[in-house]
């Protein structure tokens, strides 16, 4: 009997695979006066549309009826002085789309040489990511590149795929093309790739799909214990996660990276904790930035939680709905950390109402 969802991983690692060499080749030839600024001010490259187009065509060709919650839409892409833009996209997913078949794919899946789309069918394809999300059903949720200013810094970035069904994550990928593969070797081999499913534990493997390896948080050394966080003290309290760390008596600096490539950290052990507080009312999580990650720390014996303790809820929609942070850390650490942050919090009520 095959497993479940077999054959969603095999697609969903395809075009993660594909995303993953496109964005690559992409920041090799970065050409930045392509980026453009959407109305939330994130820099939006030819990469996360090109990328998306890409994903979005082989879960379309394999899943036709299934939505996608992707991060991207075309709008921007159809007026017509982008012109230049939606050749180098058709140019781009195109050349990922026809690259030759890798470990796993099926020609099948519209993936291959002589598969290409046009540039209606690559449009309509970032279009399908229109789904507004909800409790009922399966989805997908795709964020193309995730870290979008880690990529243009050159620093992390992911490309991120879930499966969610009835507000639920099933299946979830991280694939990371600028992280070392062995974190105690910063400098060798770069690119790896995570993917959970659920009840199935956690695999790590290469940017190719090789050598896939199951991995488990480890128990945490005493004293070795550290923060992830972002790199964009926009995206997440900063000063806050010092003040935890302080509560919690860590002595090492925290990890600094961009993206989901964190989840991909903790889940080998590679700092103790992620923590992501809200620097501003109003803002609402995306499910995109987190389903991928929040299974692969559940299903590597980790808790993710909000800072009331609930789990997240990806069934509200496109968001994670009113925003309470995210605390997610090994089975062992999780509570300690939550203890720490909900202190952290009562001090910062107090000194507030001082
Ligand atoms: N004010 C805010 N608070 C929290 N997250 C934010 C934010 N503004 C943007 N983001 C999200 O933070 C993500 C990056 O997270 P990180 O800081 O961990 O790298 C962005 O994903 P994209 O880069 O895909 O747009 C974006 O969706
Ligand atoms: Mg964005
Ligand atoms: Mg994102
Ligand atoms: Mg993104």
């Amino acid at each position: 009997m095959s497993l479940q969802y077999a054959i969603e991983k095999q697609v969903a690692l395809a075009a993660v695979r594909r995303a993953c060499a496109l964005t690559s080749a992409v920041f090799n030839k970065l050409v930045k006066q392509e980026t453009l600024t959407k109305d939330d001010k994130s820099p939006v490259t030819v990469a996360d549309y090109s990328a998306q187009a890409v994903v979005n065509t082989i879960l379309g060709h394999a899943f036709p009826t299934d939505p996608i919650v992707g991060e991207e839409d075309a709008n921007d892409l159809r007026r017509e002085e982008a012109d230049k833009l939606r050749n180098r996209i058709v140019e781009l997913a195109n050349e990922a789309l026809t690259a030759d078949l890798g470990i796993g794919d099926i020609a099948e899946w519209g993936i291959g040489p002589g598969q290409e789309r046009t540039l209606e069918e690559l449009l309509d394809a970032i279009d399908r990511g229109n789904d507004q999300g909800g409790r009922v059903g399966r989805r997908w949720t795709l964020d193309p590149i995730d870290g979008t200013k880690g990529f243009l810094r050159g620093g992390q970035y992911a490309v991120c795929l879930a499966l969610i069904v009835d507000g639920d994550v099933k299946l979830g990928i991280i694939g990371c093309p600028n992280l070392p593969v062995k974190s105690e070797e910063p400098e060798g081999q770069k690119g790896c790739i995570f993917a959970a499913v659920k009840g199935q534990g956690v695999e790590q493997m290469t940017i190719s799909g090789a050598n896939p390896t199951p991995i488990v948080i480890p128990p945490v050394a005493p004293g070795m214990l550290n923060l992830l966080e972002s790199v964009e003290a926009a995206h997440a309290d900063l000063s806050f996660n010092g003040r935890v760390s302080e509560l919690l008596g860590i002595t090492r600096p925290p990890t600094q990276m961009d993206s989901q490539a964190k989840y991909g950290c903790l889940v080998r052990g590679d700092g103790g904790v992620y923590l992501r507080m809200p620097t501003k009312a109003g803002y609402r999580e995306k499910i995109w930035d987190h389903a991928s990650g929040s299974l692969l720390v559940q299903e590597a014996g980790g808790v993710i939680t909000n800072s009331l303790g609930q789990p997240l809820d990806f069934g509200l929609g496109r968001t994670l709905g009113a925003n309470y942070g995210i605390v997610a850390a090994g089975r062992d650490v999780h509570a300690l950390v939550l203890a720490a942050v909900q202190k952290a919090r009562a001090e910062e009520l107090e000194k507030a109402k001082a």
